[in-house]
């Protein structure tokens, strides 16, 4: 896979995987690099699995210079590559002439319909937490965020009418809705299998007051009656934040809508301590981004000293999805080493960016996970 402003670094591996990189704006390319650099390790450390990455361009820095924010090519050679790995994307002065800012990555779930966005909030042992429950053990949950519809559906399509009043128009539909259910409770029984979970799951919406909302509901309770050996219980989405600090160990999977899902999700990233520590992954039928819950930090890009673990973690996501989309245990092996390895780096609390109270530089972390990672690498 070639292309204008390709990079590649190829290995030479028996199955080679063909990843298109959006460095994206702000400290993107900051957490992209070293996290290429980690994944071109534990490939080669493998000798059954490589990457080629191929560098696309997209992003506010893009739409500034060439005025447009994701290029048909972009958008082509994703739709080719076997997973896409982005940073983030969006500066808060760049703005498309309605006045809302470049998100490509709204762009991509709608044209690659990567419908579950499944973002995991998950306390290390040894971790820190803005939380004060006598025991933090156990937090470890996964909210999947409805990523292609919902209050998101009317994106670039709102009106403002005479200036006087703004409309957006939420949209549910069954269609979508039967799938995400689907890959939520198939999720809820894999952690249950794997011991990660007693197999739940929580759909939060507002259906109390929106009739959008109780559709939602309905579909999902029509689901759950075809996966009994999955527990599922509802929650409307205010006693759900709530829950989320007071007592969040009772979560095991949260299924909801886009704009609570990215609202939750954010949440779930403060309960663990920080944006910096909390991956994500927007998956459907056929293809799948992996990319930080946070932004572009615009606030202390350019400094080195943004935390990669999040863009890093979303990489072993990237990882555990390919390894179970193509039977390749090793793969999966390595997604649960390198997650092990981000575990150590946390526990030990010696080599932490200043969003977690240290001082170490996006470099040197990335370093302490690659030196945990060789130790103990599955290989
Ligand atoms: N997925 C994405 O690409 C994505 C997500 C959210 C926001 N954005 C865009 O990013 C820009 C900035 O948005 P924002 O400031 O509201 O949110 P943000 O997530 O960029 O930053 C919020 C706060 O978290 C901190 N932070 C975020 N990631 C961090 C990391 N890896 N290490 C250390 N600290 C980190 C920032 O310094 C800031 O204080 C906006 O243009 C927004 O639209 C993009
Ligand atoms: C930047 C923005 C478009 C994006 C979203 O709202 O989906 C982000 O907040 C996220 O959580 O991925
Ligand atoms: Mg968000």
């Amino acid at each position: 896979m070639t292309g204008k402003g390709a990079q590649k670094r190829p290995t030479s591996n028996e199955k080679t995987f063909e990843i298109a990189v959006f460095d994206g704006d702000g400290i993107g390319p900051e957490i992209m690099r070293p996290t290429l650099d980690i994944l071109g390790e534990v490939a080669g450390s493998s000798g059954t699995f490589g990457f080629e990455f191929q560098s696309l361009p997209a992003g506010a820095g893009h739409y500034r210079d060439h005025g447009i924010a994701l290029p048909q090519s972009s958008l082509d050679a994703a739709r080719e590559a076997d997973a896409i790995l982005l940073s983030a994307m969006g500066l808060p002065d760049i703005r498309y002439p309605d006045g809302t800012e470049i998100a490509p990555q709204i762009e991509l779930r709608f044209a690659l319909e990567l419908f579950a966005g499944v973002r995991p909030v998950y306390l290390r042992p040894g971790q820190g937490s803005p939380l004060r429950i006598a025991d933090k053990g156990g937090v470890d949950f996964v909210i999947i965020r409805e990523s292609t519809e919902g209050l998101f559906a009317s994106h670039g399509k709102g009106e403002v009418i005479r200036d006087e009043e703004a409309r957006e128009t939420m949209v549910i539909t069954r269609g979508v809705s039967e799938k995400l259910f689907d890959f939520t409770f198939a999720l809820a029984r894999q952690r249950k299998e794997s011991g990660k979970g007693p197999g739940r799951v929580h759909c939060v919406d507002k259906a109390n007051v929106f009739q959008a909302f109780a559709f939602f509901r309905k579909i999902f309770l029509e689901r759950a009656e075809l996966n009994p050996d999955i527990e599922a219980q509802c929650a409307y989405v205010d006693a759900a934040a709530l829950w989320m600090v007071q007592r969040p160990q009772m979560f095991d999977v949260i299924v909801t809508e886009n704009m609570f899902g990215d609202i939750l999700s954010d949440l779930g990233a403060g309960i663990m301590g920080s944006l910096g520590l909390a991956p994500s992954a927007d998956i459907g039928s056929e293809h799948a981004v992996f990319q930080p819950c946070h932004g572009t930090a615009p606030d202390i890009a350019g400094r080195n000293i943004a935390n990669p673990l999040a863009m890093i973690l979303s990489a072993a996501m990237m990882l555990d999805w390919l390894g179970r989309e193509h039977g390749l245990e090793e793969m999966v092996t390595a997604a649960d080493a390198l997650n092990e390895a981000v575990t150590t780096v946390l526990s030990s609390g010696e080599c932490l960016t200043p969003d977690l109270g240290g001082s170490a530089t996006t470099g040197e972390v990335a370093e302490a996970v690659l030196a945990a990672y060789r130790n103990g690498s599955p290989a």
